[in-house]
């Protein structure tokens, strides 16, 4: 079968974080007895998938394994292990960076050294190479580091040394109880270059100041007229597969869904239709090569744009800085616009204000007499035009791919959908019938949580754990091992929308104790959850009412790699198969905003949200996301 290719503008993401350096781990030695048990637990808690029986299977799922198992077994053989008095680790990471001479001599001096004793209470070191696993995701080792090690340890690479946290009550405490001792560190001088001072990076009053002007924009009117754009997209899209149905074309659905929710939240944020599911433009080019750029920049073990001379001669660097100054001045001219559509409107702006021909976050913005820079505005915009575009396409991405691994959760996925939507466009009504499609999004994004972990740099001395910490430590919280914790959940690695009742909360950090967390938590958390657990959900329905999925014949295994979110390595590339039940037709006549989703001020707390109102960030007075 052919294959439609969607992939021109999105070359292949980058490696893991780690993956290109050399980790250097090492730990305490273990005694034989927890040897044993941990041999045990890592046998147990291999961090793959399943198929329907949930009994795992599929090549991919082998090869994981197997590697896995291998890097289980060096843990446990003791290889990774070493001890003795507290020069010795850093003398022998410093020695092992040298290559295999040098690991080979990093490892006869801590076998010398051996027996140091410890002074009070030190998190446990890792020190030793993890070259062999380098060809995977750089969270899954930490996974198997975790398991054998614990809920807090230090993994020190090259010059650099991160603390690994995977525990739940430490997680609490970095992101909500001592939030104020913690800012976003390397992911702000990372980041700076495209978001500038934008929400995601920005630390301490910048912070304080745009967090209280952006979340009353996503209020409930606004995420509620949000869901026509949802379906009116998602309908685009799906014509692209009924076409590609009819021609026998395989399609790249990690692709589509990128252009899907790129078409979205470019509406909804400053209202620009990149319609880059329809074709490939030079904005959409730009937005892609600046979205890669700072996947790089955060994967990179050596910053070369940062280099004198070829950062201003490097051609990947002049092309970078081409697409961020087409971006920055189509942002300034939405900005003008937009300010003279405000300035020309008899404005009466009240809590629920929104423009319904351009109910934009921008918009808002700007009639709030939001008193900012056309600089930060910027940075804002753009902050969110990235922090809801890759974070829903990877959502769709992995629950689609899991649908295909678990065809008995994909037919109940369907019944619900043609019980629901019947052939009309999604209302917020429809939305909260869509128990079982919610749950499959919250199910999909704790085995695949975007991002898979969060950066933090302390900026206080602080106890982690019952461990002291210095000021300037920087720290990696496993969203992934929070989310795949043996200990906390059962059958962790098996895909069970179940597993969350229907007419229980909608599962968030609090009710699950900072051991689930898809949006963050604490005065951090996530600003669009409410949008893009909607969002996710009506592509979900929509899609899954018209369509069968499956993996193409012939489809590379889809193995993970790491950005800012998971991407795939190759691609997901599936068969679309038109159903059999009789063609669905939604009413496009319907608008954006319909007549019952106008009076919604009323409308109910959802199960959905409910649970999502007592945050943490209302505990500590901070301006918390807007719920339904
Ligand atoms: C399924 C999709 C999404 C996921 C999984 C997700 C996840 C997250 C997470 C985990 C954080 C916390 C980061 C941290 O603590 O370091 C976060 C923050 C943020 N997200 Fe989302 N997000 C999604 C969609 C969106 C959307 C649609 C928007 C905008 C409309 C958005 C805007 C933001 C912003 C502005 C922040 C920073 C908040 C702050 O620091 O005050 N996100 N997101």
């Amino acid at each position: 079968m052919a294959t439609t290719s969607t992939a021109a503008v999105a070359p292949p993401p980058c490696r893991g974080f780690l993956s290109s350096g050399h980790a250097q781990l090492r730990l305490p030695p273990p005694a034989a007895a927890a040897a044993g048990r941990r041999r045990e637990l890592l046998l147990r808690c291999s961090a793959s998938g399943g198929n329907g029986n949930g009994k795992g299977g599929g090549f991919e799922e082998e090869r994981r394994r197997r590697r896995q198992a291998e890097l289980a077994s060096r843990i446990a053989s003791g290889e990774f292990t070493a001890q003795g008095p507290a020069w010795v680790a850093p003398l022998a990471a410093n020695l092992a960076k040298l290559g295999p001479p040098g690991e080979l001599a990093a490892g006869l001096l801590t076998k010398l050294a051996g027996g140091g004793a410890s002074r009070g209470p030190e998190i446990p070191q890792a020190v030793g190479s993890i070259r062999a696993v380098a060809d995977q995701a750089f969270f899954m080792p930490l996974y198997d580091l975790f398991i054998t090690y614990g809920g807090i340890f230090r993994l020190n690479f090259g010059p650099k040394s991160f603390l690994i946290v995977s525990d739940p009550a430490i997680a609490k405490h970095i992101l909500r109880d001592n939030s104020r001792a913690y800012s976003k560190g390397i992911l702000a001088e990372i980041l700076e270059f495209v978001m500038g001072t934008g929400l995601i990076p920005a630390d301490g009053e910048i912070w304080r100041v745009r967090r209280r002007a952006i979340v009353p924009a996503l209020h409930q009117k606004y995420v509620t007229a949000m869901i026509g754009l949802f379906g009116e997209a998602s309908d685009r899209l799906c014509q692209k597969l009924d076409k590609a149905a009819s021609d026998g074309e395989d399609v790249e659905m990690e692709s589509l869904f990128s252009r899907l929710t790129l078409d979205v939240i470019g509406k909804a944020v400053f209202n620009y239709d990149f319609d880059s599911l329809s074709y490939d433009n030079g904005i959409v080019e730009a937005v892609y090569v600046t979205l890669r750029e700072a996947e790089m920049r955060s994967t990179s073990p050596i910053p070369t744009w940062e280099i004198p001379i070829w950062k201003d001669i490097s051609p990947r660097q002049k092309k970078v800085n081409e697409a961020l100054a087409l971006i920055n001045n189509t942002l300034d001219e939405l900005i003008d616009t937009c300010k003279r559509l405000v300035e020309e409107e008899d404005l009466q702006f009240h809590e629920e204000y929104m423009n319904e021909q351009d109910p934009s976050i921008l918009h808002f913005l700007l009639a709030s007499g939001d008193d900012v820079s056309s600089k930060q505005l910027r940075d804002d915009l753009m902050t969110m035009l990235i922090a809801g575009h890759e974070t829903s396409a990877a959502v769709l991405t992995w629950t689609f791919y899991l649908l295909s691994k678990y065809p008995n959760v994909m037919a109940k996925l369907q019944d619900e959908a043609d019980t629901v939507l019947g052939d009309r466009l999604p209302t917020i009504e429809d939305v909260k019938k869509l128990k079982y499609t919610t749950r499959v999004i919250n199910e999909s994004l704790r085995l695949y949580p975007q991002p898979p972990v969060l950066i933090r740099r302390s900026i206080e001395d602080d106890m982690l754990g019952g461990y002291p910490i210095g000021r300037g430590e920087d720290i990696f919280i496993s969203v992934w091992n929070l989310h795949r914790c043996p200990k906390h959940w059962d059958d962790a690695d098996v895909f069970n929308p179940e597993r969350w009742p229907l007419d229980g909360p909608n599962p968030n950090e609090i009710n699950q104790n900072f051991s689930y967390l898809p949006f963050g938590g604490g005065p951090r958390k996530c600003v669009g959850d409410m949008f893009a657990t909607f969002e996710t959900v009506v592509a979900t329905a929509m899609l899954v009412r018209r369509f069968d999925f499956q993996m193409a014949p012939g489809a590379p295994p889809v193995e993970m790699t790491t950005g800012a979110t998971i991407h795939t390595t190759e691609g997901l590339k599936m068969t679309v198969t038109r159903r059999t039940k009789p063609p669905v037709i939604p009413n496009l006549e319907m608008k954006v905003i319909s007549d019952s989703q106008k009076n919604t001020s009323s409308t109910p707390s959802m199960a959905i949200s409910a649970a999502s109102i007592a945050s943490g960030e209302d505990q500590q007075g901070e301006v918390s996301a807007t719920r339904i």
